[in-house]
């Protein structure tokens, strides 16, 4: 038997991924949680939700935890014949703030800690590795795995990341819809070459919101300006991109989180904006821990690069 007795818990965090200018690389954790918990059973896969996507997700290994914690499983080299799965869900879904990462994040970390070694026989790297293919692009899976602000990238290896403790003094706040916007359509507005000018200007925000993030807040609101995705995305969802040019217009940093529809601020201190009905406004913090598996302290010094390359 390879397999650990008892129940194991992972915590994932939610994730803003781009930034504006980051577009598939840049991400940062955020103090909003989905808590899973699971342990071998009788045969099959059995998944109970609270909260978020209660009555809507399947309770079969259809369930996004399970495909996630059954191809961390086949990595190990051995199924169990049956796992029960309890989500307590908090984050919300199809919203660009990363659920779908969370909940493969803690399918990984799940079958990983319910394997006897399972976190020396399937590393950090190969985690964060199969995260990102499971999810197809690194820049949520990377903040949620390892916390902060992470600096995702792919190789032929296979995706890495380092991870960045931003400066005191960033406020993340996200403004919530109630539509949904599933990631996979907003990827399809998105034209296959842009002009070189904006590839150009989009490089240049990005370098300069990594110094933003980790040095001089003050200038977050040049940082993220975007070319690559907002634009393009806009006449799916109107309301967010009017949102942001709002908060923009009043000198917030505000940008699409992830593929939207939610809006992220970042500020010195709580806006105070008042969004208006239909949204929900979240005051966070940056989650600077990560995916925390009980008993397990993913240790993320700023400026380490983690998972270890070589
Ligand atoms: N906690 C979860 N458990 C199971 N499936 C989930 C969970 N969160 C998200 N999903 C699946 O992922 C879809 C949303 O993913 P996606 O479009 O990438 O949006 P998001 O920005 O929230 O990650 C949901 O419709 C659902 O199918
Ligand atoms: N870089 C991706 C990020 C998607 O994030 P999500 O939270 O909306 O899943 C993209 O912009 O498509």
């Amino acid at each position: 038997m390879n397999f650990v007795e008892g129940r194991v818990r992972v915590r994932v965090p939610a994730t803003s991924a781009n930034l504006g200018p980051g577009f598939d690389a840049l991400g940062l954790a955020l103090s909003l949680y989905d808590e899973v918990s699971a342990r071998i059973g009788l045969p099959g896969y059995r998944v109970s939700v609270t909260g978020e996507g209660a009555g809507e997700l399947p309770g079969d290994e259809t369930h996004l935890v399970v495909r996630a914690m059954l191809a961390a499983f086949d990595e190990l080299g051995e199924r169990p014949a049956g796992v029960d799965v309890e989500c307590v869900n908090r984050i919300p879904q199809a919203r660009g703030l990363g659920s779908s990462s969370a909940a493969i994040v803690a399918g990984v970390q799940l079958a990983r800690a319910l394997t006897v070694d399972g976190q020396t026989r399937l590393d950090d790297t190969a985690a964060l590795r199969l995260a990102a293919r499971l999810e197809g692009h690194p820049d949520n899976v990377a903040p949620c795995l390892l916390g902060g602000f992470t600096i995702a990238w792919t190789e032929e290896t296979g995706s890495i990341a380092v991870t960045l403790a931003p400066v005191k003094g960033v406020q993340p706040t996200v403004f919530v819809p109630e539509e949904r916007g599933l990631t996979a359509e907003a990827r399809a507005a998105l034209p296959a070459t842009v002009p070189h000018a904006d590839a150009a200007l989009t490089a240049g925000r990005a370098a300069l919101l990594v110094h933003a993030l980790t040095t001089d807040p003050a200038l977050l609101l040049p940082a993220t300006e975007d070319r690559l995705h907002q634009g393009y995305r806009a006449p799916g969802m109107p309301a967010t991109a009017a949102l942001v040019d709002a908060l923009r217009a009043a000198g917030v940093a505000a940008v699409v989180s992830g593929a939207g529809p939610t809006v992220l601020a970042l500020t010195p201190v709580p806006t105070g904006f008042d969004a208006g009905i239909g949204w929900q406004t979240h005051e966070l913090t940056v989650d600077v821990t990560g995916a925390l598996v009980e008993g397990v302290h993913w240790d993320t010094p700023s400026g380490t690069l983690l998972p270890q390359v070589g």
